[in-house]
C-alpha cells in the first residue's frame, strides 16, 4: 500500500539475506524498519510484536526459517527453528500453517539447496498472501456495494475492531482489503475503528493505515461501538481473524465477541474476513479447542504514547498492588452470530457445511 505515494509491504528480503520489517512499535508517530538477520531476531520481533496480525506472523516465520537455514540447514536445524518460531505465539493458526508449509517443502531437499530455496519459498508465501487479500478484498467489495445500496443517498458507516489491513498482512490487509477497494471505486464510506486496548493497535495501526490512504475514519473507544449500533450508525462490521475453525467460530482480537453480541442484537451485518491460512480445519469448537495467548501485565497496566518532545514514552495508568494478570488477547465469537466469512474464494456462510463446500477436508487444505 502507498504511504506518501511510495508502495509499501511489511516484509521483505534485503539484498545482502537479511529481512527488512516496518517496526509497527513505532506507529503512528515514526515510520521505522528493522532488520532481522537470524531467527532468534526473527522470534523477538514476532514475540514482541514489533511485526504481528495473523498473515504477518506466518510471513515472518516463513523468513525466520530461511534465516535459519542460512546458519545450519541439517534436519534438526529445521525441526528445531519451527518448534522455536512455532513457540513465539500460540494463537494465530498462519504461524503453524507457513511453518508446515515451508518444512513440508524443504525436508526433502538436499541441505545445501535448502538455504536458497527457504528464501524462495518464504518470498512465493509473501506474494500469495498479497494475491490472497486482493481477491478476498474484491468479494468484500460485492458486499460493500450491496449494503451501500441499501442505503443511497448517505455515507455507509463500517465498523472494524483491532488491526486487520495492510500491517497485519504482506500487502492489503484482510478487513481493510475491502474497505481500500471500495474506497477506490468512489463508494462515500466512513470507518468506525475501535481503538482496541491493551494494545491500541486501532487507534495506533488502522486509523494510521486508513489515513495514508486517505479513507474518512473515526477513532472510537472499544466500548462506544454497541451504543452507535443501537442509534443506527453502524452499517456493517468487517473484522479480521486469527483462527476460524470448520464450524465457523471466530478467534480474533479480544473485544471482537461483544461487538458481534451488539450487532447481532441491532441486526447489523457482521462479517469476518478470513484468507484460507487461517482456516484451521482441525479445529471445531473454537472455545474449547483453541488456546488463548495470555499476554503481559504491562499491557494493561501501561500505555504508550509520544510525549511533547517527540520522545516514545511508556508510562502506568494503573496503581501498583491491582492484578493485572488475566489478559487474553483473543476471545471467539460463536458461528451463530458471524454474517458471512468473506474469502479469497468467495463469501462464505459460518458453517461446516459451507465451510467443507468450499474448503474441502484438512487433507484437501493443505
Ligand atoms: C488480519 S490480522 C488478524 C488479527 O491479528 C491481530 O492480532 P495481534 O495484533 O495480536 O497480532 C488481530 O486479532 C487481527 O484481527
Amino acid at each position: 500500500m502507498l504511504i506518501n505515494g511510495e508502495a509499501w509491504r511489511t516484509i521483505w528480503r534485503e539484498p545482502d539475506g537479511a529481512v527488512g520489517v516496518i517496526d509497527q512499535r513505532a506507529l503512528p508517530h515514526y515510520l521505522e524498519t528493522r532488520r532481522l538477520c537470524s531467527c532468534a531476531e526473527v522470534e523477538v520481533a514476532i514475540r514482541d510484536m514489533w511485526v504481528r496480525g495473523a498473515p504477518l506472523i506466518g510471513a515472518a516465520a516463513a523468513y525466520g526459517l530461511a534465516l535459519a537455514m542460512r546458519e545450519e540447514a541439517s534436519d534438526a536445524a529445521l525441526d528445531e527453528a519451527c518448534a522455536r518460531l512455532l513457540a513465539t505465539r500460540p494463537t494465530a493458526v498462519n504461524l503453524r500453517w507457513a511453518l508446515d508449509r515451508l518444512s513440508r517443502q524443504l525436508r526433502p531437499a538436499p541441505a545445501a539447496d535448502r538455504r536458497q530455496m527457504a528464501y524462495l519459498l518464504a518470498a512465493e508465501l509473501c506474494n500469495e498472501d498479497v494475491a490472497i487479500n486482493q481477491s478476498l478484498g474484491h468479494h468484500g467489495l460485492a458486499l460493500i456495494k450491496a449494503a451501500a445500496a441499501r442505503h443511497p443517498g448517505r455515507r455507509l458507516n463500517i465498523l472494524t475492531h483491532c488491526n486487520a489491513g495492510w500491517l497485519a498482512t504482506v500487502d492489503w490487509g484482510t478487513a481493510t482489503s475491502a474497505i481500500y477497494q471500495a474506497f477506490d471505486a468512489g463508494i462515500e464510506l466512513h470507518v468506525w475503528v475501535d481503538e482496541t486496548r491493551p494494545r491500541n493497535q486501532g487507534a495506533s495501526l488502522t486509523a494510521w493505515e486508513l489515513g495514508r490512504h486517505g479513507v474518512p475514519h473515526s477513532l472510537i473507544v472499544d466500548n462506544a461501538g454497541g451504543h452507535l449500533m443501537q442509534h443506527g450508525q453502524v452499517d456493517l462490521c468487517i473484522v479480521g481473524a486469527d483462527r476460524v475453525t470448520a464450524h465457523g467460530d471466530v478467534c480474533n482480537k479480544i473485544g471482537t465477541y461483544l461487538k458481534a453480541l451488539a450487532a447481532h442484537d441491532n441486526d447489523v451485518p457482521f462479517y469476518v474476513a478470513m484468507p484460507s491460512p487461517t482456516l484451521d480445519l482441525t479445529v471445531s469448537d473454537g472455545l474449547r479447542e483453541i488456546t488463548i495467548e495470555n499476554r503481559s501485565a504491562d499491557e494493561i497496566a501501561m500505555v504508550s504514547g509520544i510525549a511533547a518532545d517527540g520522545r516514545l514514552e511508556t508510562v502506568r495508568i494503573a496503581p501498583h498492588g491491582s492484578s493485572c494478570s488475566t489478559n487474553p488477547g483473543f476471545d471467539v465469537t460463536p458461528a451463530r452470530l458471524v454474517t458471512g466469512l468473506i474469502t479469497e474464494r468467495g463469501v462464505c456462510a459460518a458453517n461446516p457445511a459451507a465451510i467443507a463446500a468450499m474448503f474441502g477436508t484438512p487433507e484437501k487444505h493443505r
